[in-house]
């Protein structure tokens, strides 16, 4: 099971945390994972062997890999979703959570789901409106609020399920494949929003086949054969062989 740490609070015999310790929001050492299979003679999936990351207030980080590399088991892990075997989970924040399966309930409209999802985060009323109306126009599905998300296209769930992830205003953001589906305006707009949130101190996880505009990001690491690399000067070279593009 992994160790979760969450807050500021550190074991005592570690020491005192330096200035740029103060600014990691989400620490993933030495993670291990392996799925064993439920079949007698089945092959188990060794995913990660020593996966470590560290994410600091403000800045955007691309995680890429090959299919079936582990990113999203990582990324499950760093929000608690899923045990690692071994390794630790440090968490100081507020952590939302896009994952690539939508958590959304087809039967309730837009506006239900960003109240569902408020009060289950502890937001007031007038927390959830502002939150929800900010979101709708950034990512322009105003028109959409009294919608039910069966009714809504691949896209505008998207949004909505990036909405959901944000609405609480968290401190460190972890999304999976984000703009699948996006038309280019609203690719833009993430954009947009992702350099509002980093410029008040958000931190920002991508996980992303598509790297296409690499400008955008402080670092980019690669994930293959378990573990982590920062590819972030390198990345042109990786073009064709990891999905870096
Ligand atoms: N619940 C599970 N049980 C068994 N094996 C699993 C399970 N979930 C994932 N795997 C396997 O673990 C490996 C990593 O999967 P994961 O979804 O983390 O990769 P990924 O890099 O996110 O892939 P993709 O880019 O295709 O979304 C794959 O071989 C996958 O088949």
């Amino acid at each position: 099971m992994t160790e979760r740490i969450v807050g500021t609070e550190r074991p005592e015999s570690e020491s005192e945390p330096t200035a740029g310790d103060r600014d990691v929001v989400l620490r993933g050492s030495d993670l291990a994972k392996t799925y064993s299979s439920r079949l007698p003679f089945g092959r188990s999936v060794e995913v990660l062997t020593g996966a470590s990351v560290t994410i600091r207030r403000g800045e955007v980080v691309g995680i890429v890999g090959g299919n079936g590399s582990g990113k999203s088991t990582l990324m499950k892990i760093l929000v608690g979703e899923l045990d690692a075997d071994e390794g630790t989970v440090d968490v100081n924040g507020r952590v939302g959570w896009c994952p690539q399966d939508e958590l959304l309930y087809d039967r309730l409209t837009v506006e239900e789901t960003f109240r569902l999802f408020g009060e289950a985060y502890g937001m007031d009323p007038t927390e959830i409106e502002s939150a929800r109306d900010r979101l709708a126009e950034t990512l322009d599905f105003e028109e959409f609020l009294d919608y039910r998300i069966d009714r809504l296209s691949g896209g505008n769930r998207q949004k909505i399920n990036l909405s959901i992830a944000l609405m609480h205003d968290p401190d460190v953001l972890l999304l999976d494949e984000p703009y699948t589906g996006f038309d280019w305006e609203t690719y833009l707009a993430f954009w947009d929003l992702t350099a509002a949130l980093r410029e008040r101190g958000t931190a920002v996880a991508i996980i992303s086949h598509l790297i296409n505009e690499q400008e955008r990001f402080d670092r980019i690491l690669e994930l293959a054969d378990g573990t982590l690399t920062d590819v972030t000067d390198e990345g042109s070279s990786q073009a064709g062989e990891e999905g870096v593009r």
